[in-house]
């Protein structure tokens, strides 16, 4: 009989910027501590500006897919997929560029492949097996990102504001929104949607049995 090759489970959760994408993959990885896991941001993968000015790298169109560098991140999805190491980029908010540093990561049973326009990109969406999309209103995640922009990615109040209304909401309406129509599954409010989190983890688990990989993972780590 023939061997089925057995690969990573690969989740994709997206929705807005503040739509709790963050919050819902930790609750996830959480909840199935103690097997194989790993989350891989696409915020990793925004394009190197370090050729650019000051300048030029604050008027990029962060919403926008042309800001990532999807050739990268599919190639290391891949890798990753086919059970090889990765050493994955680190995105500076406060340089608003790539920093110099990598961060070496393995391989695992379950891959959590979190951003805002991961299903715009076919090529990802292939890859992935279950494709969750958190749903939000607007006035929630614009509260969210004026508090997190501030106290976590060195902004100022002008320039969240300014910003959301140039680019972040017009580019949720083009492009991010209309990917919703790939998801296999709909949170709303993220994060406190434990009903949402307990479910995907309980089909997460059930597929790892399936494959015999959760018992394999455990015991590994049991003998260590
Ligand atoms: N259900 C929630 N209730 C209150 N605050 C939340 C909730 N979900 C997320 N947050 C907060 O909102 C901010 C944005 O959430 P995050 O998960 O980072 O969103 P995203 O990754 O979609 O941008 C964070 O500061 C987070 O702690
Ligand atoms: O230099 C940058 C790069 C990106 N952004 C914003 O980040 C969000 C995506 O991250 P979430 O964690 O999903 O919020 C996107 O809306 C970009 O506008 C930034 O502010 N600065």
């Amino acid at each position: 009989m023939t061997e089925v090759a057995k690969r990573p489970i690969v989740i994709g959760v997206t929705g807005g910027s503040g739509s709790g994408k963050t919050t819902v993959s930790r609750a996830i990885y959480n909840q199935l501590a103690g097997h194989s896991l790993l989350i891989l941001q696409e915020d990793s993968y925004y394009n190197d500006q370090s050729e650019m000015t000051m300048a030029e790298r604050q008027a990029v169109n962060y919403d926008h897919p042309l800001a990532f560098d999807y050739d990268l991140m599919v190639e290391q999805l891949q890798q990753l997929i086919h059970y090889q190491a990765i050493d994955k980029p680190v995105y500076d908010y406060k340089a608003y560029t790539r920093s110099s540093e990598t961060v070496h990561q393995e391989p695992r049973d379950v891959i959590i492949l979190e951003g805002i326009l991961i299903l715009d990109d076919p090529r990802l969406r292939d890859l992935m097996d279950i494709k969750v999309y958190v749903d939000t209103d607007d006035d929630i995640r614009i509260i969210r990102r004026i508090q997190r922009d501030i106290s976590e990615r060195g902004r100022t109040l002008d320039n969240v504001i300014e910003h959301y209304l140039a680019t972040v909401k017009p580019m949720y309406h083009q492009f991010v929104e209309p990917t919703k129509r790939y998801a296999d599954v709909i949170v709303p409010e993220g994060g406190e949607n434990t009903v949402a989190i307990d479910l995907l983890s309980t089909k997460i688990r059930d597929i790892l049995a399936k494959d015999g990989k959760d018992s394999q993972f455990k015991q590994a780590n049991q003998q260590k």
